[in-house]
């Protein structure tokens, strides 16, 4: 597989790469055309902050698997588009945390202290001592405006410096920030009350300008602390805040348009300390990023889980030996019964019986919908399938039992139209050894195969011998065969395994004698 890297990273992670036996192309600083042709045969592409993953570049990379973002923030990659395209999101959610803590307790001793302005002038020649009378962090008051990992970081950090915590994020809960010593408040409360306010959101619709010139307001004689995302905090309201006195301070690390450009007002202003996005520039960030990324990619490519996918069904890396068989199994179970049932779907329901119903399965479940949808769409796996059935109208449902009948573990997919439903079980023998067990009421022992053909006929004698018959005239070889009826005499359903495709003269020889109730030819092309 050939992975394309276009913004630096560590060595380590090329090597984990190269060492899976992965071709590794770098080409940082690509953009527009030059990042289109890089892409247009990568399997793999790695990026940090600096390359923007666009629907231009998922139509471009016809084969990519997957995105991995070496780092924490994805709001430089349309994961929707990526979705649609079926690719996995991926990002290294943990390796840089401490880095970007770290870089933002120092950023704060920089804005509170006037260290990187005192440090100018007296590289200078200046000893401007006088000037500089700075402000303690002990027992002032921090506003933590999301309170995820590197928020939660930072908390703990100057929690220990004898700071009072007061934090907003309405996605977590008054237990957490009470185990970390913060009071979770509103907005509102968190500028009122900090001294010090230290924002740690991911910049989204929702947190775009989240701080503008009414809260740098209620912030008054504060200092404002932005390394998690520049758009975050409304740039130009920033600068005035700091410029006009309404704030003490600012450090800011992240820019809404990077790099930054000469003119942006925040290089202006004297009380505002910057840095060049440099919160997860550090050795071992940057090795553990670029190595777990770099597993990822692995993974994604053996079709193992992928542990930090952001848009692919999850799995746990300890349950997944058990769960992977399963996978196969309802993706041929899906395409088993998408193509026995001629109309329209509305329906999608996954069962799962015995053992099986104790595990998460969510990535078997979305493998099924994978295998309802492929003899249909062009581009459909366990990424996209769920939302192709979302934008279809397609209703999905999954249940579970721990109670079976027959067999050990049991997965059923159902398919319905109007008014039609086809359900087909399967199973695995030994563990491992894929069967189709049941179409509708029908008991059958299939082991499926790359060609199938499923007949209704009546249960007469001759009629298997009839079947066999025309699929040897026109070359078909028969693997197995499998054939159950409702009642002697009443209809059957027999199933043949085949090594060749039924050509449609085949079709139409079985469906014009009249024993022959409907005979379907399906296509399975190696899901077995
Ligand atoms: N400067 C750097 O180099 C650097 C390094 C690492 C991370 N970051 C950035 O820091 C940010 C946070 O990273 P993280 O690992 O803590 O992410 P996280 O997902 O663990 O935490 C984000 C928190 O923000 C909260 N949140 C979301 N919307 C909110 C809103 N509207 N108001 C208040 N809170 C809200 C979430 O509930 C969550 O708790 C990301 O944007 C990331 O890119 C920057
Ligand atoms: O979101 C992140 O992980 C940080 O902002 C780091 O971004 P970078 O990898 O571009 O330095």
């Amino acid at each position: 597989m050939k992975v394309l890297v276009t913004d630096p990273i560590a060595d380590a992670g090329l090597e984990r790469l190269r060492d899976a036996g992965h071709e590794v192309e770098t080409a940082y600083d690509v953009e527009g055309d030059a990042l289109l042709s890089a892409v247009s045969d990568a399997n793999g592409l790695i990026v940090r902050s600096g390359t923007e993953v666009t629907e231009e570049v998922f139509e471009a990379a016809t084969d990519l698997v997957i995105v991995g973002r070496a780092g924490i923030g994805v709001d430089n990659i349309d994961i929707e588009s990526a979705t649609e395209h079926g690719v996995i999101v991926a990002n290294a959610p943990e390796g840089n945390v401490r880095a970007a803590a770290e870089h933002t307790v120092a950023m704060m001793f920089a804005t509170a202290r006037s260290i990187p302005q005192a440090h100018v002038r007296l590289k200078g020649g200046e000893w401007a001592k006088g000037d500089y009378l700075g402000t303690e962090l002990n027992g002032k008051t921090l506003g933590v405006v999301g309170l995820g990992r590197v928020g939660q970081e930072v908390a703990k950090k100057l929690d220990s410096l004898g700071m009072d915590l007061v934090a907003y994020d309405p996605y977590i809960s008054e237990d957490r920030a009470a185990q970390l010593g913060a009071e979770l408040v509103d907005l509102d409360g968190c500028l009122e009350r900090a001294d010090f306010l230290t924002v740690h959101t991911p910049l989204t619709p929702e947190t775009e300008n989240l701080i503008s010139d009414e809260e740098l307001a209620q912030l008054e004689g504060g200092y404002l602390v932005n390394c998690a995302r520049g758009g975050v905090v409304d740039e130009d309201a920033l600068a005035a805040a700091v410029e006009e006195g309404v704030l003490a301070g600012a450090a800011v690390d992240v820019f809404a348009d990077e790099p930054v450009s000469p003119d942006n007002p925040l290089l202006e202003v004297e009380d505002a300390v910057v840095t060049p996005h440099l919160g997860a520039s550090t050795e071992a960030a940057q090795e553990n990023v670029a190595t777990s990324t770099a597993d990822q990619v692995v993974a994604a490519f053996a079709e193992e889980p992928v542990v930090n996918a952001l848009n692919a069904p999850s799995i746990d890396e300890s349950a997944f030996p058990r769960v992977e068989p399963y996978i196969g199994l309802a993706e041929t179970a899906g395409k088993i019964a998408t193509q026995l049932l001629d109309q329209r779907i509305d329906s999608i329901e996954v069962h799962y019986e015995g053992d099986i119903a104790e595990e998460d399965v969510e990535l078997v479940t979305a493998s099924a919908q994978k295998g309802v949808f492929q003899p249909l769409e062009w581009q459909v796996n366990a990424v996209n399938a769920p939302q192709i059935a979302e934008e279809r109208g397609v209703e999905v449902t999954e249940s579970k039992t721990r109670q079976t009948e027959d067999f050990q573990s049991l997965v059923r997919v159902t398919v319905s139209g109007d008014d039609e439903s086809i359900s087909v079980e399967g199973t695995l023998f030994a563990g491992d050894d894929p069967r189709i067990v049941r179409v509708d009421d029908y008991r059958i022992d299939a082991i499926p195969h790359g060609h199938m053909l499923v007949a209704r006929n009546e249960d007469a004698p001759g009629v298997i011998g009839f079947i066999g018959t025309v699929l040897g005239d026109h070359g078909v070889n028969i693997a197995g065969m499998f054939n159950a009826r409702e009642t002697i005499g009443g209809e059957a359903l027999t199933v043949y395994t085949l090594d060749e495709q039924v050509p449609d003269d085949a079709k139409e020889a079985l469906e014009a004698d009249e024993r022959i109730i409907e005979a379907r030819y399906i296509e399975l092309n190696g899901a077995e």
